[in-house]
Protein backbone atom coordinates (compact mmCIF):
# COMPACT_ATOMS: atom_id res chain seq x y z
CA UNK A 1 0.00 0.00 0.00
CA UNK A 2 1.37 3.78 -0.92
CA UNK A 3 1.43 5.35 2.26
CA UNK A 4 1.56 9.57 3.07
CA UNK A 5 4.84 8.91 4.84
CA UNK A 6 7.24 11.13 3.76
CA UNK A 7 5.11 13.88 2.61
CA UNK A 8 3.92 16.28 4.47
CA UNK A 9 0.59 16.59 4.14
CA UNK A 10 -1.89 16.82 6.94
CA UNK A 11 -5.35 17.90 5.31
CA UNK A 12 -6.70 18.11 1.48
CA UNK A 13 -10.08 19.63 0.73
CA UNK A 14 -11.71 19.16 -2.85
CA UNK A 15 -14.41 20.70 -4.03
CA UNK A 16 -16.25 21.32 -1.32
CA UNK A 17 -19.81 22.66 -1.59
CA UNK A 18 -22.06 23.59 1.61
CA UNK A 19 -25.68 25.02 0.98
CA UNK A 20 -28.29 25.80 3.59
CA UNK A 21 -31.69 24.70 2.03
CA UNK A 22 -33.32 27.72 3.73
CA UNK A 23 -36.97 27.92 3.57
CA UNK A 24 -36.81 31.06 1.23
CA UNK A 25 -34.06 29.52 -0.99
CA UNK A 26 -31.01 27.92 -1.61
CA UNK A 27 -27.89 30.09 0.27
CA UNK A 28 -24.69 28.38 -1.38
CA UNK A 29 -23.04 29.54 1.25
CA UNK A 30 -19.59 27.11 0.04
CA UNK A 31 -18.77 26.30 -3.44
CA UNK A 32 -15.90 24.42 -5.41
CA UNK A 33 -13.61 25.18 -2.45
CA UNK A 34 -10.27 23.34 -2.57
CA UNK A 35 -6.97 23.51 -0.86
CA UNK A 36 -4.24 21.35 0.76
CA UNK A 37 -2.52 21.78 4.34
CA UNK A 38 0.80 20.47 5.52
CA UNK A 39 1.62 19.78 8.88
CA UNK A 40 2.52 22.59 10.82
CA UNK A 41 0.80 24.82 8.93
CA UNK A 42 -1.01 28.07 9.90
CA UNK A 43 -3.95 28.81 7.60
CA UNK A 44 -5.63 31.69 7.65
CA UNK A 45 -9.40 32.19 6.25
CA UNK A 46 -10.69 35.73 5.82
CA UNK A 47 -13.18 37.70 3.86
CA UNK A 48 -16.12 39.82 4.97
CA UNK A 49 -18.95 38.44 6.89
CA UNK A 50 -21.01 36.09 5.00
CA UNK A 51 -18.27 34.42 2.90
CA UNK A 52 -18.70 30.90 4.26
CA UNK A 53 -15.46 30.56 6.17
CA UNK A 54 -17.59 29.44 9.59
CA UNK A 55 -19.84 26.40 6.92
CA UNK A 56 -16.17 25.42 5.34
CA UNK A 57 -13.96 25.20 8.76
CA UNK A 58 -17.48 23.63 10.20
CA UNK A 59 -17.84 21.50 7.08
CA UNK A 60 -14.55 20.44 7.54
CA UNK A 61 -15.13 19.21 11.17
CA UNK A 62 -18.59 17.48 9.95
CA UNK A 63 -20.44 20.14 12.61
CA UNK A 64 -22.78 21.51 10.02
CA UNK A 65 -26.32 20.90 11.60
CA UNK A 66 -29.42 21.23 8.47
CA UNK A 67 -30.75 23.21 7.14
CA UNK A 68 -26.97 22.86 5.91
CA UNK A 69 -26.03 20.39 3.32
CA UNK A 70 -22.52 19.18 1.74
CA UNK A 71 -23.23 18.43 -1.79
CA UNK A 72 -19.79 17.69 -3.21
CA UNK A 73 -16.43 16.94 -1.88
CA UNK A 74 -13.64 15.08 -0.16
CA UNK A 75 -11.98 15.90 3.17
CA UNK A 76 -8.49 14.15 3.25
CA UNK A 77 -6.91 13.46 6.55
CA UNK A 78 -3.67 11.87 6.22
CA UNK A 79 -2.78 10.28 9.79
CA UNK A 80 0.85 10.26 10.63
CA UNK A 81 2.28 6.37 10.38
CA UNK A 82 0.67 4.47 13.59
CA UNK A 83 4.69 3.06 14.24
CA UNK A 84 5.90 6.03 15.80
CA UNK A 85 3.40 5.13 18.32
CA UNK A 86 2.24 8.59 19.72
CA UNK A 87 -1.13 8.44 16.96
CA UNK A 88 -2.73 5.58 18.81
CA UNK A 89 -5.92 7.46 18.43
CA UNK A 90 -6.18 6.27 14.50
CA UNK A 91 -6.64 2.63 15.80
CA UNK A 92 -9.87 3.48 16.98
CA UNK A 93 -10.92 4.76 13.65
CA UNK A 94 -10.28 1.19 11.97
CA UNK A 95 -12.91 0.12 10.22
CA UNK A 96 -12.86 3.95 8.60
CA UNK A 97 -12.97 4.00 4.89
CA UNK A 98 -8.90 4.67 4.15
CA UNK A 99 -7.85 5.06 0.94
CA UNK A 100 -5.00 3.45 -1.31
CA UNK A 101 -2.68 6.67 -0.23
CA UNK A 102 -3.64 6.39 3.10
CA UNK A 103 -6.04 9.14 3.61
CA UNK A 104 -9.40 9.51 5.52
CA UNK A 105 -12.39 10.91 4.71
CA UNK A 106 -13.93 12.84 7.10
CA UNK A 107 -16.78 13.01 5.46
CA UNK A 108 -17.33 9.47 5.24
CA UNK A 109 -16.52 8.74 8.97
CA UNK A 110 -19.24 7.21 10.98
CA UNK A 111 -20.87 9.27 13.69
CA UNK A 112 -18.72 6.80 16.39
CA UNK A 113 -15.67 7.65 14.75
CA UNK A 114 -16.28 10.93 13.99
CA UNK A 115 -16.13 11.68 18.04
CA UNK A 116 -12.77 9.83 18.31
CA UNK A 117 -11.53 12.19 15.50
CA UNK A 118 -12.95 15.03 16.66
CA UNK A 119 -11.06 14.89 20.11
CA UNK A 120 -7.81 13.34 19.55
CA UNK A 121 -7.10 14.82 15.80
CA UNK A 122 -9.13 17.63 15.63
CA UNK A 123 -10.13 20.29 17.86
CA UNK A 124 -12.26 23.20 17.43
CA UNK A 125 -12.49 26.50 19.18
CA UNK A 126 -15.66 28.39 18.52
CA UNK A 127 -16.22 32.07 18.15
CA UNK A 128 -17.50 32.38 21.21
CA UNK A 129 -16.07 29.67 22.43
CA UNK A 130 -15.23 31.08 26.28
CA UNK A 131 -18.96 31.02 26.91
CA UNK A 132 -19.11 26.86 26.06
CA UNK A 133 -17.37 26.46 29.40
CA UNK A 134 -20.33 24.68 31.76
CA UNK A 135 -20.71 27.57 34.28
CA UNK A 136 -21.33 24.57 37.22
CA UNK A 137 -17.75 22.83 36.75
CA UNK A 138 -14.73 23.98 37.52
CA UNK A 139 -12.08 24.71 35.46
CA UNK A 140 -10.05 21.09 36.02
CA UNK A 141 -12.86 18.80 36.34
CA UNK A 142 -13.55 20.51 32.87
CA UNK A 143 -10.34 19.50 31.29
CA UNK A 144 -10.34 15.55 33.68
CA UNK A 145 -13.49 15.07 32.22
CA UNK A 146 -11.76 15.25 28.65
CA UNK A 147 -9.18 13.16 29.69
CA UNK A 148 -11.37 10.84 31.78
CA UNK A 149 -13.59 9.79 28.45
CA UNK A 150 -10.89 9.78 25.98
CA UNK A 151 -7.83 8.54 27.46
CA UNK A 152 -9.37 5.92 29.74
CA UNK A 153 -5.64 4.60 30.69
CA UNK A 154 -5.02 7.67 32.51
CA UNK A 155 -5.16 7.44 36.32
CA UNK A 156 -6.72 10.18 38.29
CA UNK A 157 -3.50 11.65 39.83
CA UNK A 158 -2.09 11.44 35.73
CA UNK A 159 -4.95 13.45 34.92
CA UNK A 160 -4.51 16.05 37.50
CA UNK A 161 -1.13 16.25 36.81
CA UNK A 162 -2.19 16.86 32.52
CA UNK A 163 -4.56 19.08 34.02
CA UNK A 164 -1.98 21.05 35.41
CA UNK A 165 -0.19 21.03 32.93
CA UNK A 166 -2.19 22.21 30.39
CA UNK A 167 -2.92 25.25 31.88
CA UNK A 168 0.70 26.28 32.76
CA UNK A 169 1.01 25.88 29.21
CA UNK A 170 -1.84 28.16 28.48
CA UNK A 171 -0.51 30.74 30.64
CA UNK A 172 -3.18 30.15 33.54
CA UNK A 173 -1.81 29.24 37.64
CA UNK A 174 -2.55 25.78 39.02
CA UNK A 175 -4.20 27.07 41.67
CA UNK A 176 -6.98 28.31 38.89
CA UNK A 177 -7.85 24.18 38.99
CA UNK A 178 -10.59 25.01 41.21
CA UNK A 179 -11.81 28.11 39.74
CA UNK A 180 -15.38 28.22 38.18
CA UNK A 181 -15.68 30.13 34.80
CA UNK A 182 -17.48 33.40 36.20
CA UNK A 183 -14.53 33.66 38.91
CA UNK A 184 -12.08 33.78 35.34
CA UNK A 185 -12.12 36.91 32.95
CA UNK A 186 -12.60 36.58 29.29
CA UNK A 187 -9.31 35.98 28.67
CA UNK A 188 -8.72 33.42 30.98
CA UNK A 189 -11.64 31.87 29.63
CA UNK A 190 -10.52 31.47 26.77
CA UNK A 191 -7.52 29.87 27.60
CA UNK A 192 -8.93 27.68 29.31
CA UNK A 193 -11.21 26.72 26.16
CA UNK A 194 -7.28 26.41 24.34
CA UNK A 195 -5.94 24.32 27.02
CA UNK A 196 -9.29 22.16 26.64
CA UNK A 197 -9.15 21.72 22.76
CA UNK A 198 -4.97 21.03 23.56
CA UNK A 199 -6.20 18.06 26.32
CA UNK A 200 -5.44 15.29 23.93
CA UNK A 201 -2.45 16.97 21.42
CA UNK A 202 -4.52 17.18 18.02
CA UNK A 203 -2.71 17.02 14.46
CA UNK A 204 -5.36 20.02 13.54
CA UNK A 205 -6.99 22.98 15.80
CA UNK A 206 -9.51 25.13 13.97
CA UNK A 207 -10.05 28.63 15.32
CA UNK A 208 -13.13 30.46 14.82
CA UNK A 209 -12.41 33.75 15.28
CA UNK A 210 -11.23 33.16 19.02
CA UNK A 211 -10.48 36.61 19.91
CA UNK A 212 -13.10 38.87 19.14
CA UNK A 213 -14.76 39.13 22.38
CA UNK A 214 -11.51 40.11 23.93
CA UNK A 215 -9.66 43.54 24.23
CA UNK A 216 -6.97 43.93 21.95
CA UNK A 217 -4.27 43.75 24.48
CA UNK A 218 -5.38 40.05 25.52
CA UNK A 219 -6.21 39.49 21.52
CA UNK A 220 -2.67 39.91 21.20
CA UNK A 221 -1.56 38.06 24.33
CA UNK A 222 -3.57 34.72 23.19
CA UNK A 223 -2.61 35.19 19.54
CA UNK A 224 1.01 34.84 20.23
CA UNK A 225 0.39 32.19 22.63
CA UNK A 226 -1.31 30.37 19.73
CA UNK A 227 1.63 30.73 17.51
CA UNK A 228 4.13 29.31 20.24
CA UNK A 229 2.10 26.51 21.00
CA UNK A 230 1.81 25.58 17.18
CA UNK A 231 5.33 26.18 16.82
CA UNK A 232 6.29 23.81 20.04
CA UNK A 233 3.86 21.24 18.90
CA UNK A 234 4.21 21.11 15.59
CA UNK A 235 0.48 21.36 15.45
CA UNK A 236 -1.40 22.66 11.98
CA UNK A 237 -4.25 25.51 12.46
CA UNK A 238 -6.87 26.71 10.79
CA UNK A 239 -7.65 30.15 11.83
CA UNK A 240 -10.46 32.37 11.02
CA UNK A 241 -11.05 36.17 10.94
CA UNK A 242 -12.65 39.01 9.41
CA UNK A 243 -8.92 40.32 10.92
CA UNK A 244 -6.95 40.32 7.56
CA UNK A 245 -3.76 41.95 9.83
CA UNK A 246 -3.57 39.66 12.46
CA UNK A 247 -3.32 37.00 9.39
CA UNK A 248 -0.60 38.48 7.89
CA UNK A 249 1.33 38.16 11.16
CA UNK A 250 -0.20 35.13 12.10
CA UNK A 251 -0.57 32.59 8.95
CA UNK A 252 1.87 31.28 6.70
CA UNK A 253 -0.56 30.91 3.98
CA UNK A 254 -4.02 32.61 3.39
CA UNK A 255 -7.22 32.19 1.74
CA UNK A 256 -9.36 34.89 0.54
CA UNK A 257 -12.76 33.51 0.09
CA UNK A 258 -15.70 35.70 -1.73
CA UNK A 259 -19.42 34.80 -1.88
CA UNK A 260 -18.48 31.31 -0.64
CA UNK A 261 -15.61 30.62 -3.18
CA UNK A 262 -12.01 31.32 -2.88
CA UNK A 263 -11.07 34.40 -4.59
CA UNK A 264 -7.28 34.29 -3.41
CA UNK A 265 -4.50 31.69 -2.16
CA UNK A 266 -1.37 32.77 -1.29
CA UNK A 267 1.48 32.95 1.04
CA UNK A 268 0.97 36.02 3.30
CA UNK A 269 3.77 37.10 2.46
CA UNK A 270 2.93 37.09 -1.42
CA UNK A 271 -0.44 38.35 -0.09
CA UNK A 272 0.94 41.35 2.01
CA UNK A 273 3.54 42.25 -0.66
CA UNK A 274 1.34 42.35 -4.36
CA UNK A 275 -2.50 40.93 -3.60
CA UNK A 276 -3.50 40.03 -7.08
CA UNK A 277 -7.44 39.53 -6.83
CA UNK A 278 -9.16 43.20 -7.22
CA UNK A 279 -11.29 41.97 -3.80
CA UNK A 280 -7.72 41.11 -1.82
CA UNK A 281 -6.34 44.47 -2.96
CA UNK A 282 -9.79 46.25 -1.47
CA UNK A 283 -9.71 44.36 1.81
CA UNK A 284 -6.12 44.74 2.69
CA UNK A 285 -6.66 48.34 2.11
CA UNK A 286 -9.84 48.33 4.32
CA UNK A 287 -7.85 47.93 7.71
CA UNK A 288 -4.38 49.84 8.68
CA UNK A 289 -1.67 47.52 9.38
CA UNK A 290 0.70 47.51 12.32
CA UNK A 291 3.98 47.04 10.12
CA UNK A 292 5.12 48.09 6.53
CA UNK A 293 4.84 51.13 4.10
CA UNK A 294 1.77 53.62 4.85
CA UNK A 295 -1.30 52.61 2.70
CA UNK A 296 -4.14 54.84 1.65
CA UNK A 297 -6.96 53.18 3.22
CA UNK A 298 -10.11 52.84 0.52
CA UNK A 299 -13.03 50.89 1.17
CA UNK A 300 -14.63 48.32 -1.38
CA UNK A 301 -17.83 49.81 -2.46
CA UNK A 302 -21.32 48.06 -2.73
CA UNK A 303 -21.90 45.05 -0.17
CA UNK A 304 -21.23 41.06 -0.29
CA UNK A 305 -23.89 39.41 -2.26
CA UNK A 306 -27.44 37.23 -1.18
CA UNK A 307 -25.70 33.97 -1.86
CA UNK A 308 -28.93 32.69 -2.83
CA UNK A 309 -29.38 34.67 -5.88
CA UNK A 310 -25.24 34.79 -6.60
CA UNK A 311 -24.46 37.41 -9.22
CA UNK A 312 -23.43 35.75 -12.91
CA UNK A 313 -19.72 35.74 -14.13
CA UNK A 314 -17.12 36.39 -10.90
CA UNK A 315 -19.36 37.15 -8.04
CA UNK A 316 -17.32 40.09 -7.62
CA UNK A 317 -17.68 42.11 -10.54
CA UNK A 318 -20.64 44.45 -9.31
CA UNK A 319 -18.30 45.50 -6.85
CA UNK A 320 -15.04 45.19 -8.70
CA UNK A 321 -13.33 48.50 -9.88
CA UNK A 322 -11.29 46.53 -12.72
CA UNK A 323 -14.29 44.52 -14.35
CA UNK A 324 -14.92 43.96 -18.27
CA UNK A 325 -17.58 41.94 -19.74
CA UNK A 326 -16.28 38.55 -19.65
CA UNK A 327 -16.38 38.86 -15.93
CA UNK A 328 -20.07 39.49 -16.16
CA UNK A 329 -20.90 36.35 -17.63
CA UNK A 330 -17.86 33.86 -17.86
CA UNK A 331 -17.27 32.09 -14.49
CA UNK A 332 -13.47 32.41 -13.66
CA UNK A 333 -10.96 29.54 -12.37
CA UNK A 334 -8.55 29.59 -9.60
CA UNK A 335 -5.38 29.30 -11.28
CA UNK A 336 -1.83 31.13 -10.48
CA UNK A 337 -1.78 34.33 -11.05
CA UNK A 338 1.64 34.82 -12.80
CA UNK A 339 3.78 31.51 -14.18
CA UNK A 340 7.24 32.13 -11.86
CA UNK A 341 4.34 32.36 -8.49
CA UNK A 342 2.67 28.90 -8.65
CA UNK A 343 2.08 28.95 -4.89
CA UNK A 344 -0.61 32.67 -5.61
CA UNK A 345 -3.59 31.23 -7.09
CA UNK A 346 -6.23 33.71 -7.98
CA UNK A 347 -10.22 33.08 -9.33
CA UNK A 348 -9.89 36.54 -11.73
CA UNK A 349 -10.30 36.69 -15.86
CA UNK A 350 -7.58 39.54 -15.17
CA UNK A 351 -5.08 37.15 -14.83
CA UNK A 352 -6.46 34.92 -17.58
CA UNK A 353 -4.91 35.52 -21.45
CA UNK A 354 -8.08 33.73 -22.68
CA UNK A 355 -10.00 36.84 -21.50
CA UNK A 356 -6.79 39.47 -20.70
CA UNK A 357 -4.67 39.64 -23.67
CA UNK A 358 -3.18 42.55 -22.42
CA UNK A 359 -0.99 42.98 -19.53
CA UNK A 360 -1.32 41.41 -16.01
CA UNK A 361 -2.50 44.44 -13.81
CA UNK A 362 0.28 45.28 -11.26
CA UNK A 363 -0.32 46.15 -7.57
CA UNK A 364 -0.10 49.40 -8.49
CA UNK A 365 -3.21 49.12 -11.30
CA UNK A 366 -5.11 47.84 -8.85
CA UNK A 367 -3.80 50.88 -6.38
CA UNK A 368 -4.86 53.15 -9.34
CA UNK A 369 -8.57 51.67 -10.29
CA UNK A 370 -9.32 51.54 -6.20
CA UNK A 371 -7.69 55.56 -5.81
CA UNK A 372 -10.40 56.78 -9.39
CA UNK A 373 -12.98 54.83 -7.69
CA UNK A 374 -12.24 56.77 -4.12
CA UNK A 375 -12.50 59.91 -6.03
CA UNK A 376 -15.35 59.53 -8.26
CA UNK A 377 -13.83 59.26 -11.46
CA UNK A 378 -13.32 55.38 -12.11
CA UNK A 379 -13.61 54.04 -15.44
CA UNK A 380 -15.89 50.85 -15.22
N1 LIG B 1 -28.58 28.18 9.28
C1 LIG B 1 -28.49 28.90 8.16
N2 LIG B 1 -29.51 28.98 7.30
C2 LIG B 1 -29.42 29.70 6.16
N3 LIG B 1 -28.32 30.39 5.79
C3 LIG B 1 -27.27 30.35 6.63
C4 LIG B 1 -27.28 29.62 7.85
N4 LIG B 1 -26.09 29.78 8.46
C5 LIG B 1 -25.36 30.58 7.65
N5 LIG B 1 -26.06 30.92 6.54
C6 LIG B 1 -25.60 31.77 5.43
O1 LIG B 1 -24.46 31.16 4.85
C7 LIG B 1 -23.57 32.15 4.39
C8 LIG B 1 -22.19 31.89 4.94
O2 LIG B 1 -22.22 32.11 6.36
P1 LIG B 1 -20.95 31.90 7.29
O3 LIG B 1 -21.38 32.09 8.69
O4 LIG B 1 -20.29 30.62 6.92
O5 LIG B 1 -20.03 33.10 6.81
P2 LIG B 1 -18.77 33.72 7.56
O6 LIG B 1 -17.86 34.19 6.48
O7 LIG B 1 -18.21 32.78 8.54
O8 LIG B 1 -19.43 34.96 8.28
P3 LIG B 1 -19.02 35.61 9.71
O9 LIG B 1 -17.64 36.15 9.52
O10 LIG B 1 -20.05 36.67 9.89
O11 LIG B 1 -19.09 34.52 10.73
C9 LIG B 1 -24.16 33.50 4.80
O12 LIG B 1 -24.82 34.04 3.68
C10 LIG B 1 -25.14 33.14 5.88
O13 LIG B 1 -26.22 34.05 5.88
Amino acid sequence: MVTSAGTNKLLEVKHMCVDYMAANGTVHAVTDVSFTLERGEILGLAGESGCGKSTLAYGISRLLRPPAVTTNGEVLYYPRPRENGRRLEISSLRGAPVREDGAIDILRLSPEQLRTFRWSDLAIVFQSAMNALNPVMNIGTQIMDVLRTHRPEMGPDQRKQRAVELLKLVGIAPDRLRSYPHELSGGMRQRAMIAIALALTPELIIMDEPTTALDVVVQREILELIMDLCKEFGMTLIFITHDLSLLLELADKIIIMYAGRIAEKASSQDLYLHPRHPYSYGLLNSFPTLHGPRRKMIGIPGSPPDLRDVPSGCAFHPRCPLAFSACKSALPVLQPALAEIPGQLVTCHLYNQQYNSGRTPTTADLAAKYDALAEGSAVR
